[in-house]
């Protein structure tokens, strides 16, 4: 896929604090999250990528164009800071039709647009408020309306989702997800692994200003598959169990976590390893409660990567 986002041996320095530190990264079209823990240097990238902070070494473009100092580019791209930038004394409507003013529209046209992007968020109804009595899920997504008023065919939505409550959050999800289907490209960041799950498949970690992995899920699950595997078994016989797993060729470690009654067992090889399990359980008579894997979630994998 042809790459809409690239960053090529970027680094990004603060004085003495690192923010970015060479990162190289092709981004294709649709919606891609990006995950990294506080300080991993998500907002660093999205500011990047907008033309907010120059590069301190390497190239940042879009659409092929360098993104420093190009305001050509503003109308194809949007933003949704993480922090709030509001007037609060303003209407969620005035602030919004206010960006699409800034973007070139006359008053009728920023009028409709306003109107067209609060009501995708969900805000119709009070978008003639004031923004000082908004709840956090309302700024929340009338930092996404204004961020899309202009239709920008690039939208980097900086942690999107941070304190919205359940309905905010599946109304954000919903209209992120159709942004993607629509063709626009579309980079989210948070630290919170399911958000980004519920968001796209396709995931690039970052940590300490680093890039981690990139890929889908699955790609993702495959380079950890170099790594042992760690699966729980909870059973009253736990220590019969083990001493039978200890004999196996691919367990590479056995834990006892006695007042669970359960063990830990790490392994490089998961697939044989479950496939040979009932047998190992059955032939000693041994019954096996719960079995779980620790690697079935996102934050799993993500931990496995940074902590490689
Ligand atoms: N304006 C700044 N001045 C000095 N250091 C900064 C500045 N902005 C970011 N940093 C530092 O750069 C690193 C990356 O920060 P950045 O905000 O990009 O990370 P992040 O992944 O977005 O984190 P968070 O989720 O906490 O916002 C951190 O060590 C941070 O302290």
């Amino acid at each position: 896929m042809t790459p809409i986002i690239e960053f090529d041996g970027v680094s990004k320095w603060y004085g003495n604090v690192i923010g970015l530190n060479k990162l190289t990264l092709h981004v294709p079209a649709g919606v891609t999250g990006l995950l990294g823990p506080n300080g991993a240097g998500k907002s660093t990238l999205l500011q990047l990528a907008t033309g907010q902070l120059r590069p301190s070494q390497g190239t940042v473009r879009v659409f092929g164009q360098d993104v420093w100092d190009n305001p050509g580019l503003n109308h194809l791209i949007g933003l949704c800071p993480e922090q709030d930038a509001f007037y609060e004394w303003m209407t969620g409507h005035d602030f919004v039709r206010t960006c699409a003013r800034l973007s070139g529209m006359n008053r009728r046209e920023a009028t409709k647009a306003a109107n067209r992007a609060m009501e995708l968020v969900g805000m119709t109804e009070h978008m003639y408020r004031a923004v000082r009595g908004y709840s956090k899920g309302m700024r929340q997504r009338t930092k996404l309306a204004q961020a899309m008023v202009h239709n920008p065919r690039v939208l980097f939505l900086d942690e999107p989702l941070t304190g919205t409550d359940p309905v905010a959050r599946r109304d954000l999800i919903d209209v992120v997800r159709g942004l993607g289907a629509s063709g626009c490209s579309v980079v989210v960041s948070s630290h919170v692994l399911h958000e980004i799950q519920a968001l796209t498949p396709r995931i690039v970690l970052l940590h300490r200003g680093r890039l981690v992995a990139q890929g889908h899920v699955r790609e993702i699950r495959d380079l950890i598959d170099k790594h042992p595997h760690r699966i729980v078994l909870v059973s009253e016989q736990y220590r019969e169990l083990a001493a039978k797993l200890a004999t196996c060729a691919d367990v590479d470690g056995i834990k006892f976590i006695e007042r669970e009654s359960s063990l830990l067992v790490e392994t490089r090889q998961p697939d044989a390893f479950y496939a040979r399990l009932p047998e190992l359980a059955a032939t000693g008579g041994l019954s096996l409660r719960e079995v779980y894997s620790e690697d079935d979630n996102l934050e799993a994998v993500f931990k496995y990567l940074v902590n490689r």
